[in-house]
C-alpha cells in the first residue's frame, strides 16, 4: 500500500471514529478531554503555519486563544450575544491583532521574535487583569450557562470544534500546496534570498500568522462558552503556549498532520498532571515539566513523530538513482528590456563604510544592455558590498542606483528585483525545503498578490520551466532536492532563477569558482545568450582567462573605488592595476568558449 492510500485510509477512520464517539459513548470524562485536545490541536495547527512553515517560532500563541475566549465571553456577558457568533468575532478580532502583531514584528527574527511574542502574551495578560471593568479583573467573567439538555451536554461544543479542527487542517494543507506555501517554506530557508527573487515576504509572513490566529481565536471562543468561566491566569497562560509548541515539534514540525497527532499525545500528558498535581506550585511544576520536554524532543526527535515515521517507511521502498551530469542549449528568451537610450545599470557615486572602513567608496559605472561588464579587484575590495548595495541587502546611504533607467535604490529588495535586477552568490544559495523545479517558479518576476493561491508549479510554469532546466541540462533533476546536486549544478540552478525573473541585468558572483570545466562552458554559454537577448550582465570573477574570454568592459576596484576601466586590453596595461591586482606574471588572457 502507498503512504498516501495508507494516510487517507487512517485519516478517514480516525475522523469517523471521533464524530461517532460521544454519539455512543457516555463518557463524559473523555468527550472533555477530545474537547480539550482539538483546542489543542487547531492552537497547534495555527501555530504551525507561522512556526512550521515560515520557521517563525512564536511562544505567545495562546495569546489568541485568550484574545478569542474573552471576546466571545465579554460579547456574550454584556451584550447576550450568542456565543456561537461571538466565537467568529473573536477569531476576527484575532486576525486584527494578528496583522497589527506581523507588522510590529516584521524586522524581527529568531530569538528576538520569540522575545517579543512571549511579552505580547503577558502584556496582553496585564491589560486583561487591569481593564476589570469589561473583563472582570482578578474576580473572573462568568458566561450565560448553555441551555440546552444535559443528556447531549458536550455535543454543541464538541461538533463544532471537530468542524474547526477540520477546517484548520483543510486551509493548512492548501497553503501548503499553494504558492504562499512554498514562499513561507522559502523564508524559512533563507528569507533575504527569497525576498532578492522578488517575494514580498512581509506579506507572506503576514498572512500566515493571520490564519492561524484566526483559526485559534474562534477556537478559544467556543473554549470559552465550553468552560463557561474565564480568568486571566487560565486563559493567557505560558503553559498552553509550551503546550501548542510542543505539539508541534513532537509529531512534525512543518507537516500538516504533525500538530494534529502531537496534540494527540500532549493533551492526556497535559490532563494528567493537571489531575495529579495540585497546590501552590503545580504551574510552575508543569511549565518545568513540559518546558523540559520540549527541550528533550528538541535534542532527541529533532524532526517529530510523523516525519521519522514517514522517513523510515520511505528508505524501506525502492530506492532512487543519482542521475549524471549532462549537456543543453541555450535557455528560453526573457521579456523585459531597458528604457531606451537607458544604462542596464548605472551607478553614481555609491558609497558605503563599515565603521571605519571604507568598504565603497562614492563608485559610478555603467553596465550597457546586451554587455557583459566585468568588475576585478583583489580580496576585500568591495566587490561583494556593491553588489550587495546594488541588491539592497545592505542599504544605500548615499548615491543613486538605476536599473533600465529606473532608479531604485529606495527600493526594498523586491521591488528591485520586480524592476528587473537578479543575482547569484559567491556560495549558491537554493532553498533545500523545496524541489528544483520549485525554487526556479518561486521567483516572483512581478508583484502579484494572485499568484499565492495558485498551485506551487503550474502545468504552464512547469512546462516553461523544464525547458529551462533542460537548456540547462539539469531537466533529470527537476523533482529532486537541491541538496541532492553538485556544487556547481547548484550554482546552475541559481542561474535558472536569475532566467526565471526575466531580467534587465544580472549581478553574477564568481559563477565559475569551484566548479567543473563541463559545467563552466554550459555557463559561459548561458550567460552569452542572456548577453544576446539584451540583459546586461556584471560579473565578479577571479578566473581572469574566463572572464577575458566573456567581457567587453572591465572596471577594476581597489580599497574600495573604482582605479580603472575599459576594455580588456586597456585595462590590463594600467600600472595601477598590474601594482594593486595582477601582478606582473599574469595578464588578462581570454580562454575560448564555443558559443
Ligand atoms: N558587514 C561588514 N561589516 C564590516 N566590514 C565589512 C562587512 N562586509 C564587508 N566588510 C569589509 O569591507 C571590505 C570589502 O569587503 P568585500 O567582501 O566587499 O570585498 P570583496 O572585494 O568582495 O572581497 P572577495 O573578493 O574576497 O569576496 C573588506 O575590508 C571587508 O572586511
Amino acid at each position: 500500500m502507498s503512504l498516501t492510500l495508507a494516510r487517507r485510509c487512517l485519516v478517514s477512520a480516525a475522523l469517523a471514529a471521533l464524530i461517532a464517539f460521544p454519539l455512543i459513548s457516555n463518557s463524559l470524562y473523555y468527550q472533555n478531554l477530545l474537547i480539550l485536545t482539538f483546542v489543542l490541536a487547531i492552537g497547534a495547527s495555527g501555530w504551525n503555519i507561522m512556526g512550521g512553515y515560515a520557521g517563525y517560532i512564536s511562544l505567545g500563541n495562546s495569546a489568541f486563544i485568550g484574545l478569542g475566549a474573552y471576546t466571545t465571553g465579554i460579547l456574550a456577558a454584556k451584550q447576550q450575544l450568542s456565543p456561537f457568533i461571538g466565537c467568529l468575532i473573536g477569531g476576527g478580532v484575532c486576525a486584527v491583532a494578528a496583522a497589527v502583531l506581523s507588522l510590529v514584528t516584521r524586522r524581527t527574527r529568531g530569538m528576538y521574535f520569540v522575545i517579543v511574542t512571549f511579552a505580547t502574551l503577558q502584556l496582553l495578560g496585564v491589560v486583561a487583569t487591569t481593564w476589570s471593568g469589561l473583563t472582570g479583573g482578578s474576580q473572573g467573567l462568568a458566561l450565560p450557562l448553555p441551555t440546552w439538555s444535559l443528556s447531549y451536554q458536550t455535543w454543541p461544543i464538541y461538533f463544532p470544534l471537530l468542524a474547526l479542527l477540520v477546517l484548520t487542517v483543510a486551509a493548512s494543507i492548501l497553503v501548503r500546496r499553494s504558492k504562499l506555501g512554498a514562499g513561507l517554506f522559502a523564508i524559512q530557508d533563507d528569507e533575504d534570498k527569497a525576498a532578492g527573487l522578488g517575494l514580498r515576504t512581509a506579506v507572506y509572513k503576514m498572512i500566515a500568522f493571520v490564519l492561524g490566529g484566526t483559526f485559534v481565536g474562534i477556537a478559544g471562543g467556543l473554549y470559552a462558552y465550553y468552560v463557561t468561566f474565564l480568568n486571566v491566569p487560565a486563559v493567557f497562560d505560558i503553559v498552553t503556549s509550551v503546550l501548542i509548541v510542543l505539539s508541534t515539534l513532537l509529531g512534525g514540525r512543518g507537516t500538516i498532520w504533525g500538530p494534529v497527532v502531537g496534540a494527540f499525545i500532549v493533551e492526556p500528558l497535559a490532563d494528567l498532571t493537571s489531575t495529579n498535581l495540585g497546590g501552590a506550585d503545580s504551574g510552575a511544576i508543569r511549565l518545568l515539566l513540559f518546558g523540559g520536554l520540549l527541550g528533550a524532543v528538541v535534542l532527541f526527535l529533532p524532526r517529530g513523530v510523523l516525519p521519522t515515521l514517514t522517513e523510515r517507511w520511505r528508505r524501506s521502498g525502492p530506492k532512487r538513482s543519482r542521475p549524471s551530469e549532462a549537456a543543453g542549449s541555450p535557455p528560453a528568451p526573457t521579456g523585459r528590456t531597458s528604457a531606451p537610450n537607458s544604462a542596464a545599470l548605472e551607478l553614481q557615486g555609491v558609497s558605503k563604510a563599515f565603521g571605519g572602513i571604507q568598504a565603497v567608496d562614492s563608485v559610478s559605472l555603467r553596465v550597457e544592455p546586451g554587455c557583459i561588464t566585468g568588475l576585478i579587484g583583489p580580496n576585500g575590495s568591495g566587490k561583494t558590498t556593491l553588489f550587495n548595495l546594488i541588491d539592497g541587502t545592505v542599504p544605500t546611504r548615499s548615491g543613486r542606483i538605476s536599473v533600465g533607467g529606473r532608479r531604485l535604490d529606495r527600493d526594498g529588495r523586491p521591488g528591485r528585483a520586480h524592476a528587473g535586477l537578479a543575482r547569484t552568490y559567491q556560495l549558491p544559495r537554493l532553498f533545500p525545503s523545496l524541489t528544483v523545479l520549485e525554487n526556479l517558479v518561486l521567483a516572483e518576476p512581478a508583484l502579484s498578490p494572485r499568484r499565492l493561491v495558485l498551485r506551487r508549479v503550474t502545468e504552464a510554469e512547469r512546462t516553461r520551466a523544464m525547458t529551462v532546466l533542460e537548456d540547462l541540462g539539469l531537466a533529470e533533476f527537476a523533482d529532486t532536492s537541491p541538496g541532492e546536486l553538485s556544487y556547481g549544478q547548484r550554482k546552475l540552478v541559481e542561474l535558472a532563477q536569475v532566467i526565471w525573473l526575466e531580467p534587465v541585468v544580472v549581478l553574477l558572483d564568481e559563477p565559475a569558482a569551484g566548479i567543473s570545466p563541463a559545467l563552466s562552458q554550459r555557463l559561459a554559454e548561458t550567460v552569452l545568450t542572456l548577453r544576446g537577448r539584451g540583459v546586461g550582465i556584471l560579473l565578479v570573477e577571479h578566473n581572469l582567462p574566463f572572464l577575458a574570454s566573456l567581457c567587453e568592459r572591465v572596471y577594476v576596484m581597489s580599497n574600495g573605488a573604482v582605479i580603472a576601466e575599459g576594455t580588456v586590453a586597456e585595462v590590463s596595461a594600467e600600472r595601477s592595476v598590474v601594482d594593486a591586482y595582477l601582478g606582473d606574471e599574469i595578464a588578462l588572457v581570454p580562454k575560448e568558449i564555443n558559443a
